[in-house]
């Protein structure tokens, strides 16, 4: 949710509830977290002017009456509100942020939702050496310095972990909220929140039923053309992806790839478009080596005029540029587009968070975007938005994206649609390159992605 959002529905708790009680579930969830990682280590607790410090004297009070060794530190004063309320019923002393002298366990309540503008540099610098001095920090909602709606750096330190509350909020996610927030932990306090923008989670998939056959299962045509292994590591994915048959479209009949692999042989783009008519064909995916020649251009061409689900990945995106939108308006048949940051960029130039922006070219192609990243955003027509942050990092390795959008053909053969299909297959992936550990190759990657689906069916 982003903070207007988490406003609103704060807003809604508050005409049945007294913020005080409200603010006292957070202070106390914070508490209970803190606790535990604590250990029984002297706390220093840093805490804002704002409803985040608030939480900050909740969470004090707790942690002593737990009987823990308990300090505090403020920046600035709560003026009025529960907030102010809150400071007083802590009855030890404040100390200002400039006095505080570190402690083995931090909890960062100088600022969340409300952070509008950078961080000060004294105070950034402060909390910085009181975060890097201390052996564990957490902090409440957000690390103190992070943008909530879009993840930007406003100055925060990098935490050792950061409690959610409510909902996870776009910086969870996004940029630099990636790396700064160190583990997301997520409290219930009891606020309702709306579910259309989520994180990716764990699909569901059917596994083949007693009456399927393979072309039941879902065929899936992948395009070859300049760089011929990006094709067939999309081909090779959509076969672990549970699809049922699996052909490759390209020059060269005898092309390497697996004993299952059924090559097509297509000279020009009138063969892809006469393949192409078969209805027995349940997606096409196109773009991982395709070039950027005249003879890929004539290939996209007759692939963007197929009725087939479609999945659109690496040089196709870069064909189509900002001319992506005039292409794909007039498209029935759904279409994924998966760009990265730079592909992205190629395409589309828009403003706000990764997410904002990913709803900006959805909204421009009518097609699913899956804007890949370490902070993986998917956005549908329909306004729903799935993220998968954290995957591994040794993700960023040459063919990975191409193994993706074979999966995420797969998924589009079997019948999802939209978000649900990407979802599925960026899960997969991430699934995998767990699986696949340190130093892999987009290879071995898949080779983990069928115990991944193992793990949904
Ligand atoms: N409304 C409520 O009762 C609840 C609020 N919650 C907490 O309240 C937080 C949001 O509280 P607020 O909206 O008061 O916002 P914050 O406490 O995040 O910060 C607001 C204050 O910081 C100031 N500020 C913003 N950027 C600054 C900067 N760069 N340097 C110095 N000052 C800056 C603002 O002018 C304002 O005075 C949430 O993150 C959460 O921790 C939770 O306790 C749940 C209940
Ligand atoms: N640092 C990272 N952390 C997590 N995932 C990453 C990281 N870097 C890249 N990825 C993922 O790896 C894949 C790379 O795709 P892409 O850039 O298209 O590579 P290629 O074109 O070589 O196949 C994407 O799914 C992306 O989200
Ligand atoms: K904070």
């Amino acid at each position: 949710m982003t903070a207007a959002e988490m406003r609103a529905a704060e807003e809604a708790v508050f005409r049945r509830e007294r913020q005080l009680d409200v603010m006292e579930r957070a202070g106390a969830a914070v508490a209970r977290e803190a606790a535990r990682f604590a250990t029984g280590r002297p706390v220093l607790v840093v805490a804002g002017p704002g409803n985040n410090g608030g939480d900050a004297y909740v969470c004090a009070r707790h942690l002593r009456q737990g009987g823990l060794d308990v300090s505090v530190a403020a920046m600035g004063e709560p003026k009025a509100g529960a907030a102010a309320e809150m400071w007083s019923r802590w009855e030890g002393p404040v100390v200002s942020l400039y006095e505080a002298r570190p402690r083995p366990m931090l909890v960062d309540g100088l600022f969340g939702t409300g952070m509008t503008r950078p961080l000060e540099r004294g105070p950034r610098a402060l909390l910085a050496d009181l975060v890097t001095a201390a052996d564990f920090s957490l902090s409440i909602d957000l690390p103190s310095g992070l943008e909530t709606d879009s993840g930007a750096d406003f100055g925060a330190p990098r935490v050792s972990a950061t409690l959610a509350l409510a909902a996870l909020k776009p910086a969870h996610v996004l940029d630099a909220g990636l790396e700064r927030c160190g583990h997301v932990l997520l409290a219930d306090i009891a606020i309702p929140v709306a579910a259309h923008r989520r994180a990716a989670a764990r699909p569901r998939l059917a596994p083949p039923g007693a009456g399927d056959h393979k072309y039941s299962r879902g065929m899936v045509v992948a395009v070859e053309c300049a760089m011929p292994g990006a094709a067939r590591l999309a081909a090779r994915a959509a076969m672990a992806g549970g699809a049922g048959y699996v052909t490759l479209a390209g020059a060269d009949p005898r092309g390497g790839g697996p004993d299952a692999l059924v090559r097509t042989r297509i000279e020009a783009a009138e063969d892809l478009a006469e393949l192409l008519e078969s209805d027995r064909i349940a997606s096409v995916v196109i773009g991982p080596g395709l070039g950027r020649e005249r003879r890929s251009e004539a290939l996209l061409k007759a692939a963007l005029a197929c009725p087939h689900p479609l999945v659109l990945d690496g040089d196709a995106l870069t064909l189509l540029g900002r001319q992506a939108g005039r292409w794909l308006r007039d498209r029935r048949a759904p279409t994924w587009l998966t760009p990265h940051a730079g592909e992205f960029a190629r395409m589309f130039e828009g403003e706000g968070s990764k997410i904002d922006r990913t709803l900006g070219l959805v909204l421009e192609t009518g097609a699913t975007v899956l804007h890949k990243g370490a902070d993986t955003v998917i956005a549908g027509t329909d306004g729903a938005v799935r993220v998968l942050a954290g995957a591994s990092p040794w993700l960023s390795t040459a063919g990975t994206g191409d193994v993706l959008a074979g999966l995420l053909a797969a998924q589009a053969a079997r019948g999802l649609r939209g978000v649900a299909a990407a979802e599925a297959a960026v899960w997969l992936h991430a699934r995998a390159a767990s699986l696949a550990g340190p130093a892999f190759a987009a290879d071995a990657l898949v080779d983990h992605a069928a115990a991944a689906l193992g793990e949904c069916v």
